[in-house]
């Protein structure tokens, strides 16, 4: 995916990639973590394509990242459905008509059906905000700031049937401030999440980081519960970028 390029020569043109991997991401909110995944591409620094953005909410602003993007913007309306296991039924095929080699979940606030998640088991990354398997489900940050944790952080896991139970591939932890906030806490786990999930895309999609029911791959050995621990500091040099703290 690029903007509208011009050469003088067809020599010019850079070809097409052949069989450049194909990724579908699904949101239901703003979507930083798919412009993260948007901003590596344009970078090079993704290991494929983002071919589709499919979004359960209409408002979904990451809709409009898709479309600024130039990436095909999907609205499937859940509410429209009369169980979760029809829409996750229409789901499947819109995703299908994209042939995608991974499914990203990036901010898709939908439980998955075992159907869904047998038919893309193994193909299947999501973006959870806590150091898993500490605080699965929803509103970790307040959970953990109620607990008075002293860090908390961001996990990139395959998806299963068991909600947020997958094999963790990535966290980034981070220092829990006495005076965070729950919003001060978001932007931080935010900042690492932009860091590690194209990182962990990218392995995906480099044939490095692969599913196993024993748990996650990375180059053949099997990594730890937790998955691997990136520093700040070095997600940011895996990213090539200047990050503030
Ligand atoms: N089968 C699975 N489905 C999903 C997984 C998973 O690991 N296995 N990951 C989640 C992502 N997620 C947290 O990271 C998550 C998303 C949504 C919910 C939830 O309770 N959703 C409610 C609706 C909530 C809302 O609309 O605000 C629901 O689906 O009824 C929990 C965790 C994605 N799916
Ligand atoms: N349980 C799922 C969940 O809470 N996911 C979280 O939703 C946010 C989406 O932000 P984004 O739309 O800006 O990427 C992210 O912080 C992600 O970890």
């Amino acid at each position: 995916m690029s903007g509208t390029q011009y050469s003088d020569t067809i020599t010019d043109m850079a070809p097409e990639p052949v069989g450049a991997r194909r990724v579908v991401v699904l949101i239901s909110g703003s979507g930083s973590n798919l412009q993260a995944l948007i901003d590596a591409q344009s970078h090079d620094r993704l290991g494929g394509e983002i071919v589709a953005v499919i979004s359960n909410e209409p408002d979904a602003y990451g809709l409009k990242r898709a479309h600024e993007a130039g990436i095909e913007a999907v609205v499937l309306p859940h509410r429209e459905y009369d169980s979760r296991d029809a829409y996750d039924g229409a789901l499947i095929k819109v995703i299908e008509r994209h042939e995608p080699d991974l499914i990203v979940l990036a901010g898709f606030m939908r439980i998955l059906t075992p159907r869904f998640v047998q038919r893309f088991l193994g193909r299947m990354l999501n973006i959870h905000p806590s150091l898993l398997p500490s605080y699965q489900g929803l509103n970790t940050h307040a959970r953990a700031l109620a607990d008075k944790v002293a860090s908390h952080g961001c996990s990139v896991h395959f998806v299963t049937e068991e909600l947020d139970g997958g094999p963790v591939v990535l966290q980034a932890e981070l220092a829990v401030s006495i005076d965070d906030t729950q919003d001060t806490l978001k932007d931080k786990v935010h900042a690492r999440e932009h860091l590690i999930y194209p990182i962990a895309v990218q392995w995906f999609l480099e044939g490095r980081l692969q599913y196993s029911a024993e748990g996650a791959k990375m180059d053949g050995h099997l990594l730890p519960a937790h998955g691997m621990r990136l520093s700040h500091e070095d997600a940011a040099e895996e990213l090539d970028e200047n990050v503030d703290d």
